[in-house]
C-alpha cells in the first residue's frame, strides 16, 4: 500500500506548529511565573502582619506563613510542570516523531499512534505523540503485523496492528515516510549504521530491532545476563533500557537510584550524550575499580584492587564452626567473649558475630569498636580455615559482610563489558546490590583478561535470584565483510552464526609488514573527515605512533583510558585495552602477527576485539616496522 505522503506531510506541519507555539507559549509563562515569585517573595518580605505578640496573633501569623507557603508550592509545581514540559517540546522539535502504528481494538477503525523519543499531549490532553517506552509502542518494535497484544498495567490487552510505518522527519519536512514489515531490510537503520561516527554514542530509538527490545523490555525484577557478539547494540541496549526503566518506574525512581558500570573513564565519556538526547539525566557512571576503591575510602580503607576469594570467604563464614577456643583470636576483650557465649553455636559463623557486633557497636570502647584496626589483627585465615595470610581487599570485604552492608539506595545497576569481572567481583557484587535490579551485557568471546568470569560463573555468581539470559548475534556496527573476519575468531564460528545486516563493503586489506614511516605517510594522506582509530597491543606502541603522527598530521589524539574523550574526527593512537568497546570508520590494527595477538590463550580473543572496532574499512598491519625501541608485547 501506498503512503499517503502529502497527508503525512500535513500531519507533521500541524504538530510542528503546535510544538513551537507550545515554547513560545512556555517560555513567555516561565518568565511570568517567575516575575509572579519575585513579587511574591516581596509581598512576603514587606509583610508586616507577622506578629507574635499574643496567642491569637501567633495563630494568624502561622496561618498567613501557611498559607504564603502554599502559594509558593503551586507556584513551584506550575514552574516544574512547565519546564519539563518545554523540555519535551525542544527535544521533540527537531523530529517531532518516528513512526506511526495503526491499531485496531475492538471496533473495525483503526486508531493512529505517532512515536516519539518522549511523550506530547495536545491541549485537550490528547496524546499527540506517544513516548517511545509507553505500552503501546512495544507493538511497533516487537515487529508483528496482523493480531498481536501488548501489557499495560499488568493487563494483555488484544489489538490488530494494521500499519506500521517509519519517518524520516528534519524539523516541519517530512522527508521519507515507508511502511515497513520486515526489520532485516529496514532503510532508516541501514541509514543510521551508514552514518560517519562522531566519537560519541548516539541513542537508537527510531531503529530499536525486535530481538533487542525485547532486552529493553524485559521484567526488572530479575537479573539479566545478555551475551551478544561485537557490535550486536549490547551498550546502546543497556541505555536504552537505562530510560526505559526510568520511565517505567518514574514514580518511584530517578537518575540518583541508578548505577553504571563502564569499562574506563573513556567509555564513559564516549556514552554520556545518549540519556540527555532520551531527555533522562545521566546517572553516575564510573569503572567498577573505582566504584569499590571509592566504597574502600568511604570506610577509611585504601584498596589496591577488587579482587580477593570473596565467594570462598563467603562460604567459610557460613560453614565453619567455631567453638570456644578461638574466642581469643577474635575477641580480647571480656564482653566480646562473654557476648560470643551468649550465641547459638549451631548458627553459623557469620550470623554469630554479626549478632555480638550489633551489640558491641553500642559500647565504643571495647576492642571490637575499631572495627577495622579489629579486623586486621584476627587471624582469619586460621579461623576460616583458608590458604592465609587474607589480603587487604579480602579482609575489607569480611568487614562488608560482618556489617551486612548493602546499596539499598542503588533500585538498578547496569553492568557493561560484564566478561571481564572474575567471579569475586560478580560475587561482591551481588552482595553489595541485594536489591537491585541487576543488567549486565557482555560478550564471552570479548574476554581480555585470563581472569574473566565464564558465563556460567556469572550465572553461578547470582544464583539466588531468578536470572534470565539472552542473546544477541546480529551485528550492527560493521559491514559484512569485517563482520565475517572478525567472526573467524569467535569460539566456535560455525555454531555461533553471527550475522550482520549490512552490504559487503571493502575486503580488509592486510600488509604482511609495514614501516612506521609508511604508515605516517599513509595516514597523512587520507583525510577524510572520519574518526580513524589506530589500535596497537599496548601503550608503549601507541606512544611511538603518536609521536612519529604527530609532526605531520593536525587531527591526531592519543587516547589512555583516563583520557577525557574520542575527538569527533581525524586519527586516533591507542591501545587494545582502550579501543575495547568503541568504534571507528576506519581502523588500522597494527602488530597482528605478533606475541600479543597470537597468544594462546587470549589472543583469539584480542584479535576478535581488535577486528570488531571498525564500521568500514579495516587494515592489518602483521608487523609494525621501524619503531625507535623494542615493544613490550602484553597489552595494558
Ligand atoms: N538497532 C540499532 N539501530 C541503529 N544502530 C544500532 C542499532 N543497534 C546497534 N546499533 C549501532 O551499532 C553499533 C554497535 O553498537 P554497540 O556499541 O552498542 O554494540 P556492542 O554490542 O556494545 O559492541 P561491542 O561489544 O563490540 O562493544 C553502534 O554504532 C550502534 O549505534
Amino acid at each position: 500500500m501506498q503512503v499517503d505522503f502529502n497527508a503525512e506531510q500535513a500531519h507533521l506541519t500541524t504538530i510542528y506548529q503546535y510544538l513551537v507555539a507550545e515554547i513560545a507559549r512556555l517560555t513567555a509563562k516561565l518568565a511570568a511565573l517567575q516575575q509572579q515569585g519575585r513579587q511574591l517573595k516581596q509581598s512576603f518580605s514587606s509583610d508586616t502582619s507577622l506578629n507574635f505578640e499574643t496567642i491569637s496573633d501567633n495563630l494568624d501569623t502561622f496561618a498567613s506563613i501557611e498559607a504564603n507557603n502554599r502559594q509558593i508550592d503551586a507556584l513551584n509545581a506550575q514552574v516544574d510542570q512547565a519546564n519539563m514540559r518545554l523540555q519535551a517540546a525542544h527535544l521533540l522539535k527537531p523530529q517531532a516523531y518516528f513512526a506511526r502504528v495503526d491499531l485496531v481494538f475492538d471496533s473495525d477503525t483503526p486508531e493512529a499512534f505517532y512515536l516519539g523519543k518522549v511523550g506530547f499531549s495536545g491541549v485537550d490532553e490528547t496524546n499527540l505523540i506517544y513516548d517511545w517506552r509507553a505500552p503501546v509502542a512495544d507493538v511497533y518494535y516487537a515487529n508483528r503485523l496482523g493480531a498481536t497484544s501488548y501489557q499495560a498495567n499488568g493487563r494483555q490487552i488484544p489489538v490488530t496492528l494494521t500499519k506500521r510505518r517509519q519517518f524520516v522527519i528534519q524539523g516541519s519536512n517530512l522527508l521519507q515516510a515507508f511502511d515497513n514489515q520486515v526489520a532485516i531490510n529496514d532503510p532508516v537503520l541501514l541509514a543510521a549504521l551508514a552514518v560517519n561516527r562522531s566519537g560519541q554514542m548516539q541513542d537508537i530509538t527510531a531503529t530499536i530491532q525486535a530481538e533487542q527490545n525485547a532486552i529493553i523490555r524485559a521484567n526488572a525484577a530479575q537479573v539479566l545476563l545478555v551475551d551478544g557478539v561485537a557490535g550486536s547494540g549490547k551498550t546502546s541496549v543497556l541505555l536504552q533500557r537505562v530510560a526505559y526503566l526510568l520511565y517505567q518506574q518514574r514514580q518511584t525512581w530517578s537518575a540518583e537510584n541508578i548505577l553504571i558500570f563502564t569499562p574506563n573513564q573513556v567509555f564513559a565519556k564516549y556514552i554520556q550524550n545518549v540519556l540527555p538526547a532520551l531527555g533522562e539525566s545521566n546517572p553516575v557512571t564510573l569503572p567498577f575499580v573505582r566504584y569499590f576503591q571509592q566504597l574502600g575510602q568511604r570506610f577509611g580503607w585504601s584498596l589496591p584492587d577488587a579482587t580477593g576469594r570473596f565467594k570462598l570467604l563467603d562460604q567459610q563464614l557460613q560453614q565453619v564452626v567455631v567453638n570456644v577456643d578461638v574466642l581469643t583470636h577474635l575477641f580480647q576483650d571480656d564482653l566480646g567473649q562473654r557476648y560470643f557465649q551468649q550465641t547459638d553455636p549451631q548458627q553459623p559463623l557469620l550470623r554469630r558475630l554479626q549478632v555480638i557486633l550489633r551489640r558491641l557497636a553500642d559500647k565504643p570502647s571495647t576492642a571490637a569498636g575499631d572495627l577495622t584496626a579489629w579486623l586486621s589483627q584476627v587471624d582469619w585465615a586460621t579461623i576460616l580455615k583458608i590458604a592465609g595470610p587474607l589480603t587487604v581487599t579480602e579482609q575489607f570485604y569480611i568487614l562488608l559482610r560482618l556489617q551486612n552492608y548493602h546499596q539499598d539506595n542503588i533500585a538498578a545497576l547496569f553492568i557493561d563489558e560484564a566478561q571481564d569481572y572474575t567471579p569475586d567481583q560478580l560475587t561482591l557484587i551481588n552482595q553489595l546490590f541485594p536489591k537491585a535490579s541487576l543488567t549486565l551485557v557482555g560478550d564471552h568471546n570479548q574476554v581480555l583478561k585470563a581472569t574473566g568470569a565464564t558465563l556460567a560463573e556469572m550465572a553461578a555468581s547470582f544464583d539466588q535470584r531468578p536470572l534470565v539470559q539472552k542473546y544477541l548475534v546480529t551485528s550492527y556496527r560493521a559491514t559484512a565483510t569485517i563482520t565475517d573476519f572478525f567472526a573467524q575468531f569467535a569460539d566456535n564460528p560455525k555454531a555461533l552464526k553471527i550475522q550482520s545486516i549490512q552490504s559487503q563493503g571493502q575486503q580488509p586489506q592486510i600488509y604482511e609488514q609495514l614501516s612506521l614511516a609508511t604508515l605516517v605517510q599513509e595516514l597523512t594522506s587520507t583525510s577524510t573527515g572520519q574518526l580513524l582509530g589506530v589500535i596497537t597491543p599496548d601503550n608503549q606502541t601507541a606512544q611511538q605512533v603518536l609521536v612519529a603522527l604527530k609532526p605531520s598530521l593536525a587531527q591526531v589524539t592519543g587516547l589512555t583510558g583516563d583520557s577525557p574523550k574520542l575527538p569527533t574526527s581525524g586519527v586516533v593512537v591507542l591501545p587494545l585495552a582502550v579501543a575495547k568497546g568503541l568504534e571507528f570508520d576506519q581502523v588500522v590494527l597494527t602488530d597482528f602477527a605478533t606475541s600479543f595477538y597470537q597468544d594462546p590463550i587470549l589472543g583469539q580473543h584480542r584479535r576478535y576485539v581488535a577486528a570488531s572496532r571498525a564500521t568500514k574499512t579495516l587494515t592489518i598491519i602483521n608487523r609494525l616496522t621501524g619503531l625507535p625501541t623494542s615493544k613490550a608485547s602484553t597489552g595494558d
